[in-house]
């Protein structure tokens, strides 16, 4: 039986690889975190650091074509999701867990209704009739307060305002009670008053529906405002794992503490907005040792090392080969 402490997923070693001209190339490698009931860990990072292919791969869409292969474990509720057919994948998905995307409009069928397609969505997990399942959906779409929800509820996508389409997607990744939720980008498409209300009922929903929730994004700001958790990740690998409130206060790994001098509200703290200087290695080129110390000024001739995410207190993980001792510099 799972107690309410352990967690919901747990990741271990998730490495998804493409066939690159015969040779094998990891997108991801040697990644792993976990989720608790309830919770909310970010995962974040600059464009191209692996925190979509991680989240696909979990969901059974990558990792699985021909061309590319999975291996590591992802255990939730007594499963491997990596291991699961493709029956046990249609059955997991947008049931058990949902995943929200970046884009709404490519997410919904022009064509029908989006009360239609959420009733849709419902049908496939649950055995309702089509009449129970439209009501199904409007309650869903006034969870998410979609005002007027039943009339509504006969629009087509194209009738929605980009923020009221992305309550329509999160009414249906909702309707079938998910326990955990993925959120890809989910405000990044978005007019910025309107990200911060997509924002508060994304945070709304997970209080009141008890939701776990993975959100990607590469925007610091948005950790702060909703996360508990947060992994960094960084060329694929996450290099550093922990509480969002002690990792704001002090980041272990040089990146984070990049990232987080690169937001302007730290920034402004510290006198300096500082940009990272350099551009991350693509997948063809990971270094062998440290994949950001031809970037990081604090690196030493030791970082050509091969590293490993060390956990160095209850809670928090580095995968900085220096420790923490880097930060001495930061203060000289
Ligand atoms: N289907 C694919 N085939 C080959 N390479 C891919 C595929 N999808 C992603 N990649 C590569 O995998 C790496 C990780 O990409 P991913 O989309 O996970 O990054 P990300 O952190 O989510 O970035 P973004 O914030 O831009 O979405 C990148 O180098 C990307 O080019």
């Amino acid at each position: 039986m799972t107690g309410a402490k352990d967690p919901l997923l747990n990741v271990e070693n998730l490495r998804v690889e493409i066939d690159f001209n015969g040779a094998w190339v990891p997108l991801v490698d040697d990644v792993s975190f976990s989720v608790k009931p309830g919770e909310t860990l970010g995962l974040v990072g600059e464009s191209g650091s692996g925190k979509s292919v991680s989240a696909m791969s979990l969901m059974g869409f990558m990792g699985r074509q021909r061309g590319q292969r999975l291996s590591g474990t992802a255990a939730f509720q007594g499963k491997d999701l990596l291991r699961l057919n493709d029956r046990e994948l249609e059955s997991m998905r947008g049931n058990e867990i949902a995943m929200v995307f970046q884009e709404p409009m490519t997410s919904l069928d022009p064509a029908f209704k989006v009360g239609h397609q959420i009733a849709a969505g419902i049908r496939v997990h649950q055995h309702v009739t089509a009449a129970q399942a439209k009501e199904m959906a409007i309650e869903a779409m006034d969870k998410v307060r979609i005002p007027s929800a039943r009339v509504r509820a006969d629009s087509y996508p194209h009738e929605f305002s980009g923020g009221m389409r992305q309550r329509v997607l999160i009414a249906m990744a909702i309707a079938n009670n998910p326990s955990m939720l993925i959120a890809d980008e989910p405000t990044t498409a978005l007019d910025v008053s309107v990200q911060a209300q997509i924002l508060a009922l994304l945070t709304e929903m997970k209080e009141d529906l008890g939701l776990a929730m993975i959100f990607i994004t590469h925007n610091m700001g948005v950790v702060a405002d909703i996360c508990d958790r947060l992994a960094v990740m960084y060329a694929g690998q996450i290099v550093e794992e922990g509480d969002v409130f002690e990792t704001f206060a002090a980041p272990q790994h040089p990146y984070t503490d990049r990232l987080l001098a690169a937001m302007p509200s730290i920034a402004s703290r510290r006198g300096s907005l500082e940009w990272i200087p350099g551009s991350p290695p693509k997948p063809t080129d990971f270094p062998a040792g440290c994949r950001f110390a031809p970037r990081c000024r604090h690196r030493l001739d030791s970082c050509e090392q091969p590293t490993t995410l060390l956990e160095i207190s209850p809670g928090r993980s580095n995968r900085c080969l220096r420790g923490n001792t880097w930060m001495e510099e930061n203060e000289s």
